[in-house]
């Protein structure tokens, strides 16, 4: 039987087969091969009856992320504020390029805009790649566009904490508020608590996955593949590729350098050129001894 894991939790993968969800062990051969299966893993399941199960095979991953560990997420949607608590957009930033790395899509989602329009943020990503929308989880403004750029996908809502990440899934989902309240009770949600993973469903075919703040994207993800594929996770940077005068240009401050013409311009927002030259400053002096 096909299904998807949609919660993992003390060892038991809830796998979704079709409107019923089994309660599965996994195979220990997984162990054994130093894989484990994910939320969002699209799996083969054994039944074994009593609404219980082995997951047997592990159907290959689109994407990947460490924390939430989860696969196969389609969209990282990333929420953020101009009331408080602001949002500093490198978070944003680096995130996203995080995300265009795995080739995962990203949706800057810019919450309580009943309290701020959060207007440098809504500048900064309206004149970027990346597509933004403004959301009150209070009034409801924005909820219809929210869940038209969520449908059929599987998302992962981060953000820092606080920007109203669960009151966003409250707001699309009435009938889970119950449930996310339950959860964040008993498991707490403090910095240090880990938090199991779950897939809530919105809709047919579309579902949420709340992550914790953004810490959650911590530096394991800064690794040598985007030291070297670092300026294509900035779509606005494309056009620009390859038509610098240097061969090897970094697109940091070198003369003749076609991205930061186009920052001149105004055609490249500087603020993610400078997120873009920050990460460059993270990730540029590793090697590959100092890291598996
Ligand atoms: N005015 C206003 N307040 C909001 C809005 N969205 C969330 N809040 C408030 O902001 C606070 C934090 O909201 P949460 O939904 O818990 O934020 P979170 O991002 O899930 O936070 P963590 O669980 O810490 O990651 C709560 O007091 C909410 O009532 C909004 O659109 N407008
Ligand atoms: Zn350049």
């Amino acid at each position: 039987m096909r299904g998807r894991i949609e919660k993992a939790l003390s060892g038991f993968y809830y796998v979704n087969v079709g409107g019923q969800v089994l309660q599965c062990r996994a195979r220990g051969k997984f162990r054994r091969e130093g894989t484990s299966p994910l939320v969002g893993d699209w799996v083969q399941v054994r039944e074994l009856g009593g609404g219980e199960g082995f997951v047997e095979e592990i159907e290959p991953r689109k994407s990947c992320f460490a924390r939430p560990s989860a696969a196969n997420i389609d969209q990282l949607v990333i929420i953020a504020s101009g009331a408080i608590p602001v949002t500093d957009p490198y978070l944003i930033d680096r995130i996203a390029s995080i995300a265009a790395l795995k080739g995962c899509g990203v949706l800057v989602c810019l919450n309580k805009s009943d309290l701020d329009p959060a207007e440098e943020l809504y500048a900064i990503y309206a004149h970027s790649a990346i597509p933004v929308l403004r959301v009150s989880a209070k009034t409801g403004e924005g909820m219809e566009q929210l869940r038209c750029h969520i449908r059929g996908k599987l998302s992962a809502f981060t953000g820092n904490s606080g920007v109203g990440k669960s009151s966003i899934l409250n707001c699309l989902c009435p009938d889970l508020s119950l449930q996310v309240g339950e959860v964040s009770q008993a498991l707490g949600r403090g910095r240090h608590t880990t938090r199991h993973v779950e897939m809530f469903p919105v809709e047919e075919d579309t579902w949420v996955i709340d992550t914790p703040g953004f810490s959650s994207f911590d530096t394991e993800e800064l690794n040598l593949e985007l030291q070297a594929h670092l300026p294509e996770t900035f779509p606005e940077f494309l056009p620009y590729l390859g038509q610098c005068r240097f061969v090897g240009c970094k697109h940091i401050r070198e003369k003749g350098c076609a991205v930061l013409e186009a920052v001149r311009r105004g055609d490249i927002p500087s603020s993610r050129h400078r997120s873009y030259v920050r990460l460059w400053e993270e990730v540029k002096d590793l090697r590959p001894w100092d890291k598996k």
